[in-house]
């Protein structure tokens, strides 16, 4: 079941909200809703965020982001639709039904920190704690700990202003995590973050939610960020969601012209994984079988090489066309010294990070997984045209000075 399910929300600000909804509903649009004094903030959305998802609401200014986040937590009533939280309605819990929710299972990290300047690093995380009715020593226990998870133990006695924005902000995602909420809602979190320091901060957010498996709704203007960030991404515009998506499908499939002009600007690279990219080895060879066996599977399947596993299909190594035809001419019944160690990136690594890969191996890259279980393989035109590199010479053998010593591990640690 989705941690929160938004069910056809509607809010227009103005006086007689309800009239601008059913004029919406009637097909009327937001413009004309404007010249009457009604503002559609947020039309007909309707979204789920499944439990330790991060989910990001992304659209330019005035797309109505907040207006939609502000309504999970009930810091604003939706004119009509419904939204639950954890299975609860959030509309209609009352004033300490309300407080319950922000106090148990939903905090806020905003933009501008919202720091007590004359508190100290600690007693700003552990803000909040107290109205939980949590001892003074079990307050500073979990804002110890949430300070050290986003990397400033230590700076528990600092004051704020001794802090670098970054360093701010991850004091206010601290006191998010002190709170212990399941659900996290960032509005701009990242946005008034140095582009360095920001992306940085994005890195962390994945690995802690990885971690603590928190589920977040994150709001952003910037679509790189989006992309990076989001395990699914719904788009707004005017007030409408236009698509959901993974940033995968919402870059490969836009679902309307609007989507499509946003994304082109998007570095692809940096979103797209190994293993958007990667294909099924059209054959592979196992580690038991010789150099007679490589070469009727290759000259069968028409490739230059094989990547070659073992019973648990772990990968050994790669062995070529000219390896294996010179070690039949030898007569060499194992593959031996004949296999090459093959240059190998986890499925999650971003294509931006292949490149050097890609100039530097005429061999398919390996993707392997858990374990070093081979996945798949990204051929080396398959890499260059997703890189925008264009077409490229097809090259079928490996250089003779190919150094195999050189070869390494990319992207995830060997
Ligand atoms: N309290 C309010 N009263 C009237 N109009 C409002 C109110 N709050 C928001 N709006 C309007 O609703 C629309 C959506 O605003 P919202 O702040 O949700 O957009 P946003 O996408 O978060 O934009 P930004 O990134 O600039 O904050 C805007 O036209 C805004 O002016």
């Amino acid at each position: 079941m989705p941690l929160i399910e938004a069910h056809e929300i509607y809010k227009v600000f103005g006086r007689r909200p309800e009239r601008g909804v059913e004029r919406l509903r009637r097909g009327e649009d937001r413009e004309g809703l404007r010249s009457d004094g009604y503002t559609a903030a947020v039309i007909d959305a309707s979204f789920e965020v499944e439990q330790g998802q991060i989910f990001v609401v992304m659209g330019l200014s005035g797309s109505g982001k907040s207006t939609l986040i502000r309504m999970v937590n009930g810091l604003l009533t939706p004119t009509a639709g419904r939204i639950e939280v954890a299975g609860r309605t959030v509309f209609g819990l009352g004033t300490a039904g309300l407080r319950q929710l922000r106090r148990e299972q939903v905090s806020m990290v905003f933009q501008h920190f919202a720091l007590l300047p004359h508190r100290t690093v600690g007693e700003n995380a552990a803000y909040g704690l107290k109205i939980q009715g949590l001892s003074r020593s079990e307050r500073e226990r979990r804002a110890e700990q949430a300070l050290d998870l986003v990397g400033l133990g230590g700076w528990g006695g600092s004051m704020p202003g001794e802090l670098s924005g970054g360093m701010r902000q991850r004091v206010g995602l601290a006191r998010a995590l002190a709170a212990g909420t399941e659900v996290l809602l960032m509005d701009e979190a990242f946005s008034a973050l140095d582009p360095l320091i920001r992306r940085e901060m994005q890195d962390q957010l994945v690995e802690l939610q990885h971690r603590l498996d928190k589920t977040i709704l994150f709001i952003t203007h910037d679509l790189n960020e989006a992309m990076r960030l989001g395990d699914r991404v719904a788009m707004m515009r005017d007030g409408r969601i236009v698509q959901i998506g993974t940033a995968e499908q919402i870059l490969n499939d836009p679902a309307n012209d609007y989507v499509a002009q946003f994304v082109q600007d998007v570095d692809r690279t940096r979103v797209l994984t190994a293993s958007s990219v990667m294909e099924p080895p059209v054959a592979v060879l196992r580690s038991e079988q010789g150099p007679r066996a490589a070469h009727r599977l290759m000259r069968e399947h028409q490739v230059s090489s094989l990547m070659v596993v073992d019973r648990d299909r772990r990968l050994r190594g790669v062995v070529t066309e000219d390896d294996a035809a010179d070690a039949v001419r030898r007569g060499a019944d194992v593959l031996g010294d004949v296999l090459r160690p093959a240059v190998s990136t986890g499925p999650d690594t971003a294509l931006a990070d292949l490149f050097a890969a890609a100039a530097d191996t005429a061999i398919p890259l390996a993707v392997i997984g858990e374990g070093d279980r081979l996945l798949g393989v990204i051929p080396r035109v398959t890499l260059l045209s997703a890189l925008g590199a264009g077409t490229t010479p097809e090259v079928t053998t490996v250089p003779p000075d190919d150094d195999p010593a050189r070869r390494e591990h990319v992207g995830v640690g060997a």
